[in-house]
């Protein structure tokens, strides 16, 4: 637990006289430690904390602060016995770092209204703003999950953040420190057959088990919907209705899973449709009126539910496939491991930015190249852009979209691209060529990223139909693929996709911010 030892001042001379008298004055211009307008001030019950003298906008860069960089030995021997160890953090490349300026006094809050991001080139911590900041407020970053003191008052004044998943920073920290030993992290294995299978501990990764509920197995779990329908009590005209029902326009895939005919005692019932409005039927067949039934909206998964279903309507029995891990092989485990490679690599550059270091990577298929005749990188682009929703992973289901939407309608898995039509509308930027859901999935392909997508990223990589997504860093908190839910194993999806956890190796392993500083 930490007690610090200094009590604060915010007079202008910056002394550790520690006077109570001006714990209560706000900043005021003339305290104002840099140009944008930020103050050290008495936070209650945690030390010093940084303040806002004035209205600060969102994706403003607050503070640059240089670190000052211990050897892991000079750290050892001297800084941890000393008040240091409350504010250095694990560096990049091992040594421990001292944020100066403003960067050390920034305290925690589980809902931070500051981001920061490593400029390894020159040495030095950028924070900036995820949000507007009043004046008078604290500013204060997220540490990490594992505190070592009790924080106290992080949230209640701060307003939701302005980032869907604001990601643990202290895990951005985790990845950004193994960036340069890439090669070591991941390297080329050798040995053995390449057609060898790779099982259980021998794989690089871990695959995660979809904890998937037992669907509709009870009468009040079976989802339904309206639908009309018609009873032919004259067997003779089933075949007419249903010719007409093909010419008639009302047939949808929402019916597709259900048969078309019921047959009770001697009555027929067609199922129609599923439009709000009644539906106009032939005037010279002798049949009922049309009127309204409730239908499953799913096919049955499993026996049980294909019972219970079939006394609402016949329905068609789609059993689904047991979850069951593929065989790996030596060569395909080393596509992967390439493709890990290949994310890190380019977590390293986004260091030199304001970017958050999340990286998604689509390469070509291990064994269909057909299917994508080249690969896809996407960065985070929510600071540059200004736009919440440009996560990385969403990034590359757009890129990937927009590829295949210029691609034949007609020849959907071609990829070769049509001339140019760009994305001219602000919204997801999928063109308008896009071929209705058919050009922009994601069907049969991996992704990699290196942060654990979240809910919303989670969920729209579920529409995109990938195949399976690889990820280094969890999210805990934020996390779609197990983290805080896991969106392809709640009930009800349409489609699941497998998740795996990239397993970092022993001794390459990141701490925390938090066990970094309490190193
Ligand atoms: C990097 S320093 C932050 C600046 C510090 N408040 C000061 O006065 O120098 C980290 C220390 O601040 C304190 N701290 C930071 N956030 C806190 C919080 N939310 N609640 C309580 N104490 C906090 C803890 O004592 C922690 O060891």
């Amino acid at each position: 637990m930490a007690t610090l030892p200094f009590t604060v001042t915010t007079s202008n001379t910056s002394t550790s006289s520690g006077e109570s008298s001006t714990e209560n004055s706000w900043c005021q211009s003339n305290w104002v430690l840099n140009r944008e307008g930020c103050c050290i001030r008495t936070a209650q019950g945690k030390g010093r904390g940084v303040y806002a003298s004035r209205i600060i906008p969102p994706q403003t860069v607050i503070e640059v602060s240089p670190v000052l960089l211990f050897t892991r030995n000079e750290y050892n021997d001297y800084g941890r016995h000393t008040i240091l160890d409350h504010y250095v953090f694990k560096w990049r490349d091992g040594r421990m770092a001292l944020a100066l300026g403003l960067g050390s006094i920034f305290n925690h809050s589980s809902h931070p209204n500051v981001l920061y991001t490593i400029d390894p080139a020159h040495q030095c911590i950028r924070y900036t703003s995820t949000r507007t900041i009043n004046p008078e407020e604290e500013m204060c970053i997220f540490y990490g999950q594992n505190l070592w003191f009790d924080p106290v008052g992080t949230a209640e004044n701060l307003e939701p953040q302005v980032y869907l998943d604001q990601n643990d920073q202290s895990e951005f920290l985790d990845i950004l420190a193994i960036d340069i030993e890439v090669d070591e992290v991941e390297p080329r294995d050798t040995s053995g057959d390449p057609h060898d299978i790779l099982e259980g501990e021998a794989l690089p990764f871990i695959w995660k088990k979809l904890q998937i509920d037992e669907e509709e197995e009870s009468m009040e779990d079976i989802r339904t919907m309206q639908a009309w329908a018609v009873d032919i009590s004259n067997s003779k005209y089933i075949a007419t209705m249903l010719k007409w029902l093909k010419q008639s326009g009302l047939e949808s895939d929402t019916l597709s899973h259900l048969k078309r005919i019921r047959k009770r005692d001697s009555i027929s019932t067609l199922l129609l449709s599923v439009s709000s409005s009644v539906p106009v039927l032939p005037t010279n067949i002798d049949i009922g009126g049309p009127y309204q039934i409730s239908v499953p909206c799913h096919p049955a998964l499993t026996q049980t539910s294909l019972i219970l279903k079939n006394t609402l309507w016949p329905t068609v029995y789609a059993p689904r496939r047991k979850w069951e891990p593929e065989k790996w092989s030596i060569a395909k485990v080393q596509w992967a491991r390439d493709a890990i490679n290949h994310i890190l690599r380019n977590t390293a550059e986004t260091a030199s930015s304001d970017e958050l270091p999340v990286v998604a990577y689509v390469p070509k298929p291990f064994e269909d190249e057909a299917l994508l005749s080249r690969s896809f990188t996407a960065k985070d682009t929510r600071i540059s852009t200004g736009h919440p929703l440009r996560h990385a992973a969403m990034n590359i289901i757009r890129n990937v979209a927009d590829w295949r939407a210029q691609t034949s309608p007609a020849d959907p898995l071609s990829d070769t691209p049509k001339p140019a039509t760009s994305p001219s509308n602000g919204s997801l930027g999928i063109s308008d060529t896009s071929c209705n859901g058919v050009n922009y999935l994601l069907t049969g392909l991996t992704l990699f990223i290196t942060h654990e997508p979240c809910i919303m990223c989670s969920m729209a990589l579920l529409h995109s139909r990938v195949k399976e997504v690889f990820y280094i860093v969890p999210m805990p908190r934020t996390g779609g693929c197990g983290g805080s839910a896991c969106l392809p194993a709640l009930k009800g999806v349409n489609h699941r996709y497998s998740i795996a956890h990239w397993r970092q190796k022993e001794g390459n392993a990141p701490a925390h911010l938090d066990e970094q500083i309490d190193a």
